[in-house]
């Protein structure tokens, strides 16, 4: 059989990867697919160091590969929104299948993009586009077709995961594990998308589509990131038995799925608490499975690699079926998606753990539990940690509330007189 042709565009931490892993695994590739799988043309603005390139048609004008009449699927891996749009509809345009790792773009053009190659009659995988080399977009999409899911919740980010990690394990500053971790290519271009939350928002948007069957809608995703923690939440958070981890959380309800990303204080014994360093994890509840849980490289340029190649591999076998016959690309088929809506975070039920700074003055502590009453909102544990200074920290644990009543809650005791800066919240599962 004749080969099929690729073009990479971008040849940076994950192009260089992709290329080598091809190059490396050539034979056993084509074992898999059935042909083999030639790079027929590189687009990159430079060479890769870690790359041989010889041999390879390499250009600067990523629109000539996304063109080549030659080229049979268009491996996008430049990063981006905009040009990385137009550089997908145009391979799309020009009928060619598409592989990419821009978590960004299906996001935020998914909807628009899947559109496109549906009347094309072409593909777009993009496995790499969440939880790096963990095959989880599959396993949702495909292993767990017979469910009904009711939740998942993951950890998504291998840079801040890696940050919490050595923040945790070995006290390091948070400014300079981050360097590391764009050093080890972990990092995105913007890092605060990493830091702020708003790569895991991407990803948890791609996973509550397939898992739910509802249209990509990043713009109501909750997002918070984890650079508001400091060492001391870190270590108040060991004390009462819990680790903090930036979570992903999507989860099913009468009033709407919940499409959240927060740091979340999970039991200590929970598995996605022992996940560290730059591995995700994705725990998924169905109906009828239970609870199983994918684990691996969240970030890397030869894990990621290994997404990318398998969406190749899959896209080669199944270029002969007609659009009706492919695996739908948010698991659901287009036509049947769910008008279910995003739920508001105020709507959002959950243990907390607060951290405010108070005077060190005698009946604060019955005001601030005054208030927590008045609300409702029960209390599991309260302490209040020795310091030699007139301001000391107390740390409460709550029993789970409704979102909306701690906001109000929240409010009233900053306004306490002697409660001195923002109070820290941080939301409480027991996953
Ligand atoms: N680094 C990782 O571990 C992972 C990255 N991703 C995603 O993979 C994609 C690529 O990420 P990385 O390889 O880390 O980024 P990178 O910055 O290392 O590589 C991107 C490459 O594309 C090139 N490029 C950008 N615009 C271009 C243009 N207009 N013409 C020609 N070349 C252009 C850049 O020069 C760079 O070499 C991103 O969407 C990222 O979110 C996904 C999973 C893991
Ligand atoms: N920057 C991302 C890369 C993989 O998606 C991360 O750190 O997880
Ligand atoms: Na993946």
């Amino acid at each position: 059989m004749k080969p099929v042709k690729v073009g990479i565009c971008g040849l940076g931490t994950v192009g260089g990867g992709t290329f080598n892993v091809l190059k490396r695994n050539a034979e056993e590739i084509a074992r898999r697919a059935g042909r083999s799988i030639v790079v027929e043309a590189i687009g990159a603005r430079r060479e890769n160091p870690d790359c041989d390139t010889q041999g390879t048609h390499i250009t600067a004008d990523i629109f000539e590969v996304a063109r080549n009449p030659e080229i049979d699927i268009i491996i996008e891996l430049i990063g981006g929104y905009d040009t990385a749009l137009e550089l997908v509809m145009t391979a799309i345009e020009n009928g060619k299948h598409v592989v990419t790792a821009n978590k960004a773009l299906i996001a935020v053009h998914g909807n628009e993009i899947f559109a496109a190659a549906q009347k094309k009659n072409v593909m777009v995988a993009f496995e790499a586009a969440v939880a790096g080399g963990i095959p989880v977009i599959k396993a949702i999409r495909e292993g767990l077709s017979g469910n009904r899911i009711n939740w998942l919740a993951g950890i998504i980010n291998g840079t801040g995961n890696f940050i919490l990690t050595e923040m945790r394990d070995k006290g390091r500053d948070f400014a300079d594990v981050l360097a590391e971790a764009q050093a080890l290519g972990y990092a995105e271009a913007d890092p605060t998308f990493d830091v702020e939350g708003i790569d895991a928002a991407h990803k948890l948007t791609i996973l509550a589509s397939i898992a739910f069957g509802i249209p990509l809608q990043f713009d109501k995703a909750y997002t918070e990131g984890i650079s508001n923690i400091t060492a001391a939440d870190v270590q108040y958070a060991e004390e009462l038995g819990y680790r903090i981890k930036h979570l992903g959380i999507s989860r099913r309800t009468e009033s709407g799925i919940e499409l959240r990303v927060h740091p979340t204080m999970i039991p200590e014994k929970a598995l996605l608490a022992n996940v560290h360093g730059v591995m995700n994890a994705v725990l998924v509840d169905g109906d009828a499975v239970g609870q199983t849980m994918y684990y691996g490289a969240g970030a890397g340029a030869e894990p990621t690699a290994s997404a990318v190649i398998a969406d190749v591999v899959d896209v080669v076998r199944m270029l002969t079926a007609d659009r009706d016959n492919r695996v739908p690309h948010l698991a659901f088929q287009p036509g049947s998606l769910s008008e279910m809506p995003i739920s508001p975070v105020e709507e959002v039920v959950s243990g907390y753990y607060l951290r405010l700074t108070v005077n060190e003055r005698p009946g604060v502590l019955a005001k601030v539990a005054s208030i927590l009453s008045e609300s409702e909102i029960s209390i599991n544990a309260i302490v209040q940690k020795e310091t030699h200074q007139q301001q000391v920290p107390v740390i409460i644990l709550t029993q789970d509330v409704k979102e909306k009543l701690m906001n109000e809650a929240i409010v009233k005791i900053e306004a306490l007189a002697d409660v001195n800066e923002a109070v820290t919240r941080i939301r409480v599962e027991h996953l």
